[in-house]
């Protein structure tokens, strides 16, 4: 089993993705989490290019499509080859929202990570307006000013809620608390886990 949680920064992916992953163990499910960027060689250049100066396009997207190729065979596969569930923090939707957003094409992307990259059971689009998005992740020293960051997030969360007619996909609207989200979390999976 195979579940990614996606959505712009602030929407609470990382604090769900624990949420879930305890509700499983106390399942006795064995479950393994990650996120994206990784903490390898190509995740902790992505990172530190937050505070020393963003890549150029070509190489960011080049560098979370070494970073993922790495996850995938490191982590991803032999976990669910072992019958693990697997809960990704971001993954290439991911890609096709922020690179997107910075003018390559998002199917053009996602038809590159599909050649290598397995596709999930589960995507669970966690959704939030960009205004309640920006007050949750506050200034963060983010160094792009409130318009560019504003307009940059409004482009990924189009992007992500353009994915939405598939159906392993669910969008959890996260306007809520912590337990209302989870809630909504668990019953867009149940039956399935
Ligand atoms: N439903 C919620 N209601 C209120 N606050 C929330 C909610 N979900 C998350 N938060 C708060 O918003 C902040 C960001 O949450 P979190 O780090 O889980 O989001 P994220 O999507 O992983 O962010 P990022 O992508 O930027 O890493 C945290 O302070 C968290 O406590
Ligand atoms: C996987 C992935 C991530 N990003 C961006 C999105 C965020 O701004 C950062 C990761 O930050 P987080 O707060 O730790 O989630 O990286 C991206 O641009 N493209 C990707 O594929």
């Amino acid at each position: 089993m195979f579940i990614v949680l996606e959505g712009i920064d602030g929407t609470g992916k990382s604090t769900q993705t624990r949420m879930l992953a305890e509700w499983l163990r106390e399942q006795g499910r064995e479950v393994v989490t990650s996120r994206e960027p990784t903490d390898g060689p190509w995740g902790k250049k992505l990172r530190e290019s937050a505070s020393t100066g963003r890549l150029s396009p070509e190489d960011e997207l080049e560098y979370f499509l070494k970073d993922r190729r790495q996850h995938v065979d490191e982590l991803i596969r032999p976990s669910l080859d072992a019958g693990k569930v697997v809960i990704l923090d971001r993954y290439y939707f991911s890609t096709m929202a922020y690179q997107g957003a910075r003018g390559f094409d998002p199917a053009e992307i996602r038809r590159r990570n599909e050649e290598f990259a397995p596709v999930p059971d589960h995507l669970l689009i966690l959704d939030l307006d960009v205004d309640s998005a920006i007050e949750r992740i506050g200034g963060r020293g983010d160094t792009t000013n409130e318009f560019e960051k504003r307009d940059a997030l409004q482009k990924c969360r189009d992007i992500f809620l353009s994915l939405t007619d598939e159906p392993f996909v669910h969008v959890i609207d996260t306007h809520g608390d912590l337990d209302e989200v989870q809630q909504q979390i668990q019953e867009a999976i149940s039956g399935t886990v």
